[in-house]
């Protein structure tokens, strides 16, 4: 994972027509859509300013289409992020965003240049097209919340890059670890958990 995020953010991974990747957009929902996309915009300052991110969610077509309008298909490259990859929203948007690409002139053999997955089920991202090499597995036993931190977080990782995305990864933990430590008085999970309860 970290050597593609290497390729795309030194412009070695190029589009059907020789240029490199400008526009990311990833294609999921609930967790393989909100974690990847608060960490892109929480870390804006530290995301590389030569590529654009879009988060695709919502069924309804005026979400692809406002995101469609703003990039060029030669330069974008898609994500296709489901643990399963049969959920209904993703897979629709999944396959508006293939024919986007197939009537905007990529070539079907040229597909896996602008399309890669993230799932625990590898062999169904393949069957849309998405080159074996460019799937990318999470555990079967990632619960969809908590996937930032699997390869759902690959979006994250290609805009902030591997040093920033591991210093969040070791963040994680060193809160893991503090949750199952801390006296509860000085847990700061826990006293989030009791704000968020106060606050309803
Ligand atoms: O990653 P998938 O399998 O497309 O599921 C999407 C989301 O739907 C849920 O299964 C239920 O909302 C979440 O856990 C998950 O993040």
């Amino acid at each position: 994972m970290v050597a593609f995020a290497d390729q795309v953010r030194r412009q070695q991974w190029l589009g059907h027509t020789g240029k490199p990747i400008q526009s990311i957009v990833n294609i999921g929902i609930g967790g393989s859509d909100l974690g990847p996309k608060m960490v892109c915009h929480a870390l804006q300052p530290l995301g590389e300013p030569k590529l654009s991110m879009h988060f695709v969610s919502n069924v309804d077509g005026a979400d692809l289409q406002q995101v469609l309008a703003q990039i060029d298909p030669a330069t974008t490259l898609a994500i296709i992020v489901s643990k399963t990859f049969t959920t209904l929203e993703t897979m629709t948007n999944a396959h508006s965003l293939r024919s986007w690409l197939l009537s905007h002139g990529v070539p079907e053999a040229k597909l896996g240049q602008h399309l890669v997955g993230v799932s625990a089920d590898p062999a169904r991202a393949i069957q849309l097209g998405i080159a074996p090499e460019c799937v990318f597995k999470i555990w079967d036993w990632v619960g969809g919340r908590y996937s930032l931190w699997s390869a759902v977080g690959l979006s994250a990782l290609l805009y902030i890059g591997p040093t920033h995305f591991s210093e969040l990864l070791a963040g994680a933990a060193q809160m893991d670890q503090h949750f199952r430590e801390a006296p509860l008085r000085r847990n700061l999970p826990t006293i989030l958990a009791l704000l968020a309860r106060d606050g309803k």
